[in-house]
């Protein structure tokens, strides 16, 4: 049994990144990166601008074969550790014959780590299908079980008893999500017409409609005014809670990354400089350095940060300047 000490994102873990490494020519955005995302938690990813986080998202989404490393994506619970030997020892991408399967997400092209590793995200910037309609949205994300109810078509060409089953589920699932993320009466609207928090939250609930183990999530509450940002977090929350999907996040906005993160991860200059619960990391000296050191259109959440915890800017041993700058040169 676990004892209060014990961490989720090392006891049991749904993704391990392991010794990440990605380079662009001479340029090294990610060097020798290793951390946990555990099993039902929220795990944030933070750092200042180019410090990595992307990137990280496109090597485990398969968008970006990293240079070296290994990326293990892990269905059921522990480690597993001799499925995940045994792979890497054969060169095979996954291991699915059970229920808790094992994916080397490295190995594998990106509509692979979606259909069975069970990986979904959303961009930085949205990407929805801006001509169709929401609820048209959520029914593309439904496109591999509707393909196959379909036997590859020709159950849809005539509409046969087991694709029409098929695709009443997938409207009433997407029915669910729209009606989650607070946009069935806008389910017949083109997606491009919502407003920009709503798209945010489209993206979420297509996200969701491919049913993925683990959401990632780039920047989920750019944009987004106070209420939208509270409303997000609460989504987040009920993802996590009453669908048991991990959830990893990129996010600039310190108020949700401290209020819902049961884990955070920083990144600076493609390294791990801190890794541990917000009370952690917020009282990390190299956390505070490496945030005195960001570009102008940051200074509002350092100075949030050194303004609710003004002893750790003494702790690194850097007072903020007027404009909220300093620290790195
Ligand atoms: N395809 C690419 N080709 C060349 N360099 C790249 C590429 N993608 C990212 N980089 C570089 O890798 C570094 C990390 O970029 P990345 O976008 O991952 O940072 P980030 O932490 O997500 O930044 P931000 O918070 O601004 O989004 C940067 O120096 C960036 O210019």
């Amino acid at each position: 049994m676990k004892t209060a000490s014990e961490k989720n994102w090392d006891t049991n873990v749904v993704l391990s990144v392991e010794h990440l490494t990605m380079r662009f020519g001479g340029l090294v955005a990610i060097n020798d990166l290793s951390f946990n995302v555990g099993r039902g938690d929220i795990t944030a990813l933070i750092g200042p601008n180019g410090a990595g986080k992307t990137t990280v998202f496109n090597c485990v989404t398969g968008f970006y074969k990293p240079t070296e490393g290994r990326i293990v994506m892990r269905h059921g619970e522990g480690l597993q550790q001799d499925k995940v030997d045994a792979l890497t020892r054969t060169g095979r991408q996954f291991d699915s014959r059970e229920k808790s399967g094992v994916f080397l997400l490295e190995r594998m092209p990106d509509f692979e780590i979606t259909k069975r590793a069970k990986v979904a995200r959303t961009f930085q910037n949205i990407r929805l299908f801006g001509g169709m309609t929401a609820l048209e949205n959520l029914l593309v994300a439904q496109h591999n079980p509707l393909m196959i109810a379909s036997s590859m078509t020709i159950g849809g060409i005539f509409n046969l008893p087991g694709f029409r089953k098929a695709r009443g589920e997938a409207i009433d699932f997407a029915a669910y999500w729209l009606e989650k993320t607070g946009l069935i009466d806008r389910a017949d609207d083109p997606a491009a017409d919502l407003p920009y928090g709503a798209q945010r939250r489209l993206e979420i609930a297509r996200a969701m409609c491919t049913r993925p183990h683990l959401l990632c999530l780039d920047e989920p509450a750019a944009g987004l005014n106070p209420r939208e940002s509270t409303e997000l977090n609460d989504l987040l929350q009920y993802i996590r809670r009453d669908h048991g999907t991990s959830i990893l996040l990129i996010e600039h906005d310190m108020g949700v990354v401290m209020e819902i993160s049961d884990h955070i991860v920083v990144l600076d200059y493609g390294e791990k400089i801190s890794d541990g619960n917000a009370e952690h990391v917020k009282n990390d000296p190299r956390v505070i350095s490496a945030y005195l050191g960001v570009d102008e259109d940051e200074v509002a959440t350092i100075e949030e940060i050194a303004a609710d915890l003004p002893e750790i800017a003494a702790k690194a041993g850097k007072k903020p300047s007027e404009n909220g700058k300093g620290g790195k040169a």
